[in-house]
């Protein structure tokens, strides 16, 4: 009926939800599960500080990232639902994901490791996920367990598309993070293509199934130079299937872009 069904043009504000429990912290702001007033749809607000956002020099990167998400909308992808401003913060409206960060429910199990029968659930997923982006032009370019969430179901919501970009390209950013997922051609800074994305998804598969990253070291530089040379020690966890799979999807492109 018309008082619920809001139209498009509809403009969202703070007073549309009431505010629950803290969910977390993200990287500019706090993230709260919260619920919207009419048809009580329960979400998760991650508000955004504007001074931080100018003072990290990420706005052009927020603004990529809700309009990646907006457009994308898929059973694997964190949608983004809509966003709105005040003075001091920008919020973005996203799903709640009843479960949770994945890289908590990894670190959770007994031995810090998926079964194969959840990492291929996992990795499917994240893959069918990373198949529409490439289809719509979008390289996550950021695969890792900590951008994933698990909904009520279990089943996997690709999320944070702060480091998302149009294919092909070659924009260079300032790392933050791991480096473990970084793929040989941008660690060498080269132009990269959805590739990218295919090599994280053999790495998150990788640590699912053995519990850490194959390129774990104790310095960066070891890490680089094992990720340049593509040395790569498999841990006894992991089945010849499974090192099939994971050679396939994270080598055999590279060895052509090499
Ligand atoms: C991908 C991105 C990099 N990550 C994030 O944004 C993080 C930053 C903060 C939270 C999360 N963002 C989201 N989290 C959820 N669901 C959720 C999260 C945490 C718990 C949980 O375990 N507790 C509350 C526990 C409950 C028990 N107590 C003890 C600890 C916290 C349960 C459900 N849905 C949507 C989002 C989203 F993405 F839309 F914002």
């Amino acid at each position: 009926d018309h008082v619920h069904n809001r139209g498009r043009n509809y403009q969202w504000s703070l007073g549309d939800f009431e505010i629950g429990a803290p969910l977390g912290r993200g990287k500019f702001g706090r993230v709260y599960l919260a619920r919207e007033k009419t048809m009580h749809y329960m979400v998760a607000l991650k508000t955004l500080y504007k001074v931080e956002l100018v003072k990290g020099r990420v706005e052009k990167q927020v603004m990529r990232e809700i309009e990646i998400q907006t457009h994308l909308k898929h059973p694997h992808i964190l949608q983004l639902l809509t966003y709105f401003h005040d003075t001091k913060r920008i919020y973005l409206v996203l799903e709640f994901a009843a479960r949770g960060e994945l890289y908590k429910e990894l670190k959770r199990q007994p031995d810090g490791r998926f079964n194969e029968h959840l990492s291929a659930k996992y990795t499917y997923q994240v893959a069918d996920a990373l198949e529409y982006c490439h289809k719509n032009d979008v390289i996550h370019r950021d695969i890792k367990p900590e951008n994933l969430l698990l909904t009520y179901d279990g089943d996997i919501k690709l999320a944070d598309f702060g480091w998302s970009v149009h294919a092909p390209s070659s924009k260079r950013f300032t790392l933050c993070g791991t480096l473990d997922y970084l793929p040989p051609e941008m660690v060498m800074g080269q132009t990269y293509d959805v590739y990218v994305d295919h090599w994280c998804l053999g790495i998150l598969c990788y640590e699912f199934l053995a519990g850490k990253p194959p390129f774990l070291s104790d310095t960066q530089q070891e890490t680089y130079t094992k990720i340049k040379t593509m040395y790569i020690q498999w841990s006894d966890k992991i089945k010849p299937g499974a090192k099939d799979l994971i050679s396939k999807v994270t080598f055999m492109f590279h060895i052509f872009i090499l």
